[in-house]
């Protein structure tokens, strides 16, 4: 037999291009009380490279700032300082026109739900494929798949009201999977869940990672992250404490970050007002009236569906000691279009 050639994927995925890079990024939150000024930062001189397709865990105790990173990279709101850079996009350079069309390529999943109340579920997971412009005819068979994979197929007309917490949630991550995102923030995403639906809506992040999204999820659960490999980021006090297993910024480019001026906060070139450090610019948490929301909810959640796409694997069937019982079946194959890309995108050299 040969040599073997054994390649680091994490190496190989670096090559391939960055999805999320942040260089000495620091967050203030704005206090009113004190005009505006922040009394601590958030976060803390964050500098890391997240490659396309790769699968990594964000933990840290309560207060570290997990939520705070993901809103970041979901361009929610810019730092107050250094440089945030995803899709290739730094913010910094971006216009604020430009944000919306960025965003559409993110799909995020936070711990309040942001299910519009007036929708059925079929028509929350619906909704950013409309908004993208879908024909009706071709949306409806994906929307009723990835109901069928978050285990709701029998919910679909139930409005949230009429829903437990745990569907409201396993709704908002159909909602944000069904665009196909090329990136995918998750907050806390098993938190309502039972373990029977914590797993399967882990082997659904795995499924969109082994497609090509590059995925973040931000946990407490150890026994989740054992459960799938990924690369772990620890945060503490607002600091990277632990990048394992491997570091996520080269050094030379550590270095050239020292090196460089850092944008001042308030700095970044935004067409129309300027926003205060830590602006925020995402669905209010009152969603209770119409038009509005929805435009407002087509920033946040739509994604553009451009690409003709393959099925989920039909004989994906990750081995996470899951009893098959336990387990609807992944959908058949359908000859028909699907939400799902037939190879990586972009050549995505993940892991996971
Ligand atoms: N909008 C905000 N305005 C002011 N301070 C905020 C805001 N959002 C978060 N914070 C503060 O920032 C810090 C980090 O919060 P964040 O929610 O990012 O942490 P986390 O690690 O996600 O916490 P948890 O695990 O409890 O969800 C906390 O001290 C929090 O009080």
């Amino acid at each position: 037999m040969g040599p073997t050639l054994v390649l680091s994927l994490p190496a190989l995925s670096w090559h391939v291009g960055a999805m999320v890079r942040f260089t000495r990024v620091g967050l203030r939150y704005p206090d009113p009380t004190r005009g505006g000024a922040g009394e601590r930062e958030t976060l803390r001189d964050l500098s890391f490279t997240l490659p396309q397709g790769s699968f990594t865990w964000l933990t840290g105790p309560s207060g570290a700032g997990k939520t705070s990173l993901l809103r970041l990279m979901q361009l929610a709101m810019r730092p107050t300082r250094g440089e945030v850079e995803v899709l290739g996009a730094p913010l910094s350079r971006a216009k604020r026109s430009d944000l919306p069309k960025l965003r559409r390529r993110i799909g995020a999943v936070f711990q309040e739900f942001r299910l519009l109340p007036y929708l059925t579920a079929f028509d929350n997971v619906a909704l950013p494929l409309r908004l993208a412009g879908r024909a009706e005819a071709s949306l409806r068979p994906d929307v009723a798949e990835m109901l069928r994979w978050v285990g709701l197929e029998d919910r679909a007309d139930a409005l949230p009201q009429q829903l437990s917490g745990g569907e409201q949630q396993r709704v908002a991550i159909a909602r944000a999977v069904v665009t196909r995102p090329a990136l995918l923030v998750a907050d806390e995403p098993t938190g309502n869940l039972d373990a029977v639906q914590a797993r399967r809506l882990l082997l659904l992040l795995a499924e969109m990672n082994r497609l090509g999204a590059t995925v973040v999820v931000a946990t407490h659960s150890q026994e989740l992250i054992a459960q799938h490999p990924g690369h772990v980021m620890r945060l503490e006090g607002g600091r990277m404490v632990a990048l394992d297993p491997w570091p996520y910024a080269p050094v030379e480019e550590l270095l050239a970050a020292e090196a460089a001026p850092l944008a001042p906060a308030g700095a970044i070139d935004l067409e129309s007002p300027e926003p205060e450090a830590g602006w925020v610019e995402e669905v209010p948490e009152d969603e209770t009236s119409g038009e509005a929301s929805d435009e407002i909810l087509s920033d946040a959640v739509s994604a553009s569906v451009d690409e003709a796409p393959a099925p989920l694997s039909p004989d994906f069937t990750p081995d996470l000691g899951i009893p098959a019982e336990e387990l609807a079946p992944p959908p058949p194959p359908r000859p028909r279009r699907s939400i799902w890309p037939s190879a990586r995108p972009e050549a995505g050299g993940g892991h996971g």
